[in-house]
């Protein structure tokens, strides 16, 4: 698994205003979709693309297109919603897949409550959107259903990652032989007692939609 830490000034920035606890949900949605395209612009470096023709009204020259089948944008129910419109105005044709998913506070274990993928992703690039990356048993699952399907190409964007949560990843995932990346803004100290990333930003479906 190939980890990208997208080290940028306005990132930084951004991210650290997403963590202060006064930040409230108007400010804190807006940072989010912010961070999330400067974030798609690492993430995407790879995205499949062919060579087109086009007419601009001086000449007729070789451009770049995004190949079919387009991309899939895949947002992690709730708080990956706060990613998705940023992914969807950088890419507007993109198709979107949506997993509902819930950690069980006293397990941390995930559960998938929707599942709303295409049948088939064979020979897909897909991109997951998720702020948080705790321990990493949502992201594992995520990307289980994504290469169950037929997918040959993950990336998974995130604002912050425990080192927890990375190493989790490695481990499950590490055998996969198709590319998975995972693009962070940041990553933190450790998980606490209670699976919360330290010092974090707090519950981000909480902060982006209230209590649930
Ligand atoms: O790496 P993990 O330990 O699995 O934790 C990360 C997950 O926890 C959060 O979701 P949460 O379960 O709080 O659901 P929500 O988005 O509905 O708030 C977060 O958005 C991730 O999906
Ligand atoms: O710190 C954390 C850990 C999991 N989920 C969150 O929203 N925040
Ligand atoms: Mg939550």
């Amino acid at each position: 698994m190939r980890v990208h830490v997208a080290d940028h000034p306005l990132i930084a920035h951004k991210l650290t205003r997403l963590r202060d606890e006064s930040t409230d949900s108007p400010t804190f949605r807006r940072l989010a979709d912010e961070l999330v395209t400067l974030l798609a612009y690492e993430a995407t470096r790879e995205i499949r693309t062919e060579q087109c023709e086009v007419r601009t009204p001086v000449a007729t020259t070789t451009g770049t297109a995004l190949t079919t089948p387009k991309p899939l944008v895949v947002p992690i129910l709730r708080a990956g919603l706060g990613m998705l419109e940023g992914m969807v105005r950088l890419m507007p044709t993109v198709e979107v897949g949506f997993l509902g998913m819930v950690r069980n506070e006293e397990t941390l274990e995930a559960h998938t409550y929707a599942n709303r993928l295409p049948d088939d992703l064979d020979r897909r690039q897909c991109y997951i959107v998720d702020p948080m990356l705790a321990t990493g048993g949502t992201l594992v699952d995520a990307i289980r259903y994504l290469v169950d399907l037929g997918a040959d190409d993950i990336t998974a964007i995130v604002l912050i990652a425990a080192p927890e949560g990375i190493e989790h990843l490695e481990r499950e995932l590490g055998h996969l032989d198709i590319p998975i990346t995972l693009v962070t803004g940041a990553i933190d100290e450790h998980l606490d007692e209670h699976g919360f990333i330290v010092p974090g930003l707090g519950d981000a479906g909480d902060r982006l939609y209230g209590l649930a």
